[in-house]
């Protein structure tokens, strides 16, 4: 059974239509990250799967109930899900206890009980010394915990995620985000997060869905849409891409100005095919060699790892070395066998994106 069924959704502000037959799913105690530029639907979407927008076409199930087809619009409160804004959107005037008990609305009346599920999810959310604080009193990390249990308290087995980290300090974001993926995992839950950041989609996801003007380019995991690419858009998306024109020798290498580079699995296209071969900066090595045949032109010492800009046969690239190699180096440059993506010439110019062979 899928958490979240999408089956040819349609949506749309004021008549001009934002989503348009979008289908997506997300399997049980999945997290599935909806990331895109600004703008391309993925908080229409959101909303929608929340009850909080018109679907004019199409359906959506949550476990397996439809919330929405034909005749169908279940109101928000009745989706069992919880949601999570930028914002924390707390109450200012209600102790870190009273706003997550706002979360149980009227669902729960005992006294007691109330109390009980107040400890336990300010317990989950490592907060359980501060419930007598206020907002304004808390760091914004410790705000969107306050956030997250308030969400918990119901329950729910679909957690929306609207940007939660974007107000966040970059040195509590990654932990924050390690925090709340583990809480999603360890409780069962199953989540939806929305992003414009690859580093937030690639940290907390299993799967992502990379968005584009309202329709979903690729959806798959982190690893492979990086690795392996459907098209020069999502290659581009999500990091930097060295493309090298190359032609395919094979059913298993091509030839490129710097040499053969072979791959290990089948290209899948005829010899004498022209194209683009997509290398990441960490595919490219480089080792030192006085009549190598390359020239190191630039490099930035950036801590984890060194940019390096090198020309090779009249083709720059852009590669990530541990450490810097000695000024004005000479250079071989080589790439170790893997999976290649090559984007064929014909199938770039005509449609602009996807390459010809296919990942099984
Ligand atoms: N209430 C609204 N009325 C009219 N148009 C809207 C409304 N909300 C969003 N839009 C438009 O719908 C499109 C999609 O917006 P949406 O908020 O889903 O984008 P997004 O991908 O979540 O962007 P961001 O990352 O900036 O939040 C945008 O062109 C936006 O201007």
């Amino acid at each position: 059974m899928a958490a979240l069924d999408i089956k040819g959704i349609c949506c749309s502000y004021n008549g001009k239509p934002i989503l348009d037959n979008l289908s997506l799913s997300v399997a049980e105690n999945e997290i599935m990250c909806l990331l895109g530029a600004s703008g391309c639907g993925k908080t229409t979407l959101l909303k929608a799967v929340a009850g909080l927008l018109p679907v004019s076409r199409g359906e959506i199930c949550i476990h397996d109930r439809q919330v929405n087809g034909p005749g169908v619009a279940l109101v928000p409160e009745l989706r069992n899900i919880g949601m999570i804004f930028q914002d924390y959107a707390l109450f200012p005037h209600l102790t870190v206890a009273d706003n997550v008990a706002f979360g149980l609305a009227n669902k729960e009346k005992n006294k007691t009980r109330i109390r009980a599920r107040i400890a336990e999810a300010l317990e989950l959310v490592n907060l359980a010394e501060l419930g007598g604080r206020y907002p304004h009193q808390l760091s914004g990390g410790q705000q969107q915990r306050v956030a997250i249990a308030r969400a918990l308290i119901c329950q729910p087995r679909l957690m929306l995620l609207d940007e939660p980290f974007s107000n966040i300090d970059t040195q509590v974001r990654m932990r924050l985000i390690g925090e709340i993926r583990a809480l999603l995992k360890g409780q069962g839950i199953s989540a939806i997060f929305v992003t414009h950041s690859k580093e937030e989609a690639f940290a907390f996801s299993d799967k992502l869905a990379l968005f584009r003007a309202g329709q979903i380019e690729q959806v798959g995991r982190p690893q492979t849409l990086y690795q392996y690419p459907d098209s020069r858009f999502v290659a581009d998306f999500l990091g930097l891409a060295n493309y090298v024109s190359g032609q395919v020798l094979d059913s298993h290498s091509v030839s490129t100005p710097f040499g053969r580079v072979d791959s290990v699995s089948a290209l899948g296209q005829a010899a004498g095919t022209h194209g683009q071969l997509l290398l990441r900066p960490r595919q490219i090595q480089l080792t030192l060699a006085e009549q190598g045949n390359g020239r190191v032109l630039e490099q930035q010492f950036l801590g984890s790892h060194t940019r390096c800009l090198v020309e090779c046969q009249g083709v720059r690239l852009e590669v990530s070395i541990n450490e810097p190699l000695p000024a004005v180096s000479q250079v071989n440059v080589s790439v170790a066998p893997h999976t290649l993506t090559f984007f064929p010439d014909a199938e770039v110019s005509s449609r602009q994106t996807e390459p010809m062979r296919k990942l099984g």
